[in-house]
């Protein structure tokens, strides 16, 4: 069966079951000049919809598909990816979602896997890691208890370590048991690379200043030409970005307070004086 060819924007959406690293799978994206953003695993189907992503990633996570309510994608979910030719890309908790909800099994595995681990490419046929690689060992970090006893139909292991990656390309379903976000991975960014690049046919050219671009217009709209915004300013990150952010689209039509509330840090207020040059000091 041929895939759908139906891809439209050029989003990679990361579906969050809670790991430590899903907000770091979504950094090494972006740093490879692709837009990705983090949502909830248990948002609805048209959240995700809306967002119209090519590409989905289903997170790691610390749960076991065999718990009870343990996070899942929304009813729907599998026939919406397939009708739109969406990849999806599962790591770890994600690989076991996807091959238990696909009609495979997962069961806990006989030793737990925690570590510096080697696969080795047995597929010439295999995407994820592109034609000719047959051979190729790779160090991986593996974190994980539960594993694959059987694929669904149509899914095929294409490295050994049995754990390693499966793919089914007809149906574009892919996944890694390992940790390709991580340094512990020296390949793994090249493999995300490929994936997202050659196999997804995502395109690269992302900028973080784009981001801000975007957020400017979005302020200026927001103020309108004439009106001026008050800021209160703790000289913490969030309100500092957020005070850089509104000077940069409406300049001195923004007034920041810093407030001395009697329980500041020592010498607080002064540390503020010398990074809050333009705010006014109030004392409570
Ligand atoms: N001393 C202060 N003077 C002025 N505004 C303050 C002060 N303390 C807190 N605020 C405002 O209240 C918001 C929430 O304060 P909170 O202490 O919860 O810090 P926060 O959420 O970590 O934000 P930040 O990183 O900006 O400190 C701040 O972002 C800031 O807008």
């Amino acid at each position: 069966m041929e895939p759908p060819k139906t891809l439209k924007s050029n989003i990679v959406l990361i579906l969050d079951y809670g790991s430590q690293y899903t907000h770091l799978i979504t950094r090494r994206i972006r740093t490879l000049s692709i837009f990705s953003l983090c949502i909830s695993g248990t948002s609805s189907l048209k959240t995700i919809t809306d967002l119209n992503p090519s590409v989905i990633i289903l997170s790691c996570g610390p749960h076991s598909v065999h718990t009870p309510n343990s996070p899942s994608f929304p009813d729907g979910f599998v026939e919406y990816v397939e009708k739109n030719g969406i990849f999806v890309l599962g790591i770890c908790y994600g690989l076991q979602l996807i091959v238990q909800k696909l009609g495979g099994a997962v069961a806990v595995g006989e030793k737990q896997e925690y570590g510096k681990m080697v696969i080795k490419v047995v597929k010439d046929c295999g995407e994820l890691f592109g034609g000719g690689c047959v051979g190729e060992k790779h160090v991986v970090w593996m974190s994980h208890g539960d594993e694959a006893v059987s694929l669904p139909d149509g899914f095929e292991v294409v490295t050994s370590s049995e754990q390693g990656a499966v793919e089914n390309k007809c149906r574009r379903f892919y996944g890694l048991q390992y940790h390709p976000e991580v340094t512990h991975s020296p390949k793994g960014m090249e493999t995300l690379w490929h994936f997202l690049l050659d196999v997804c046919g995502v395109e690269a050219g992302w900028k973080m200043e784009d981001v801000m671009e975007e957020e400017i217009k979005v302020i200026r709209g927001m103020v309108g030409r004439q009106d001026h915004v008050i800021c209160a300013l703790s000289g913490g990150v969030d309100s500092t970005v957020a005070a850089t952010r509104v000077h940069k689209a409406i300049g001195e039509r923004l007034h920041c307070i810093f407030v001395d509330n009697g329980l500041l840090r020592y010498k607080e207020q002064k540390r503020n004086d010398v990074c809050l040059i333009s705010a006014k000091v109030m004392s409570a």
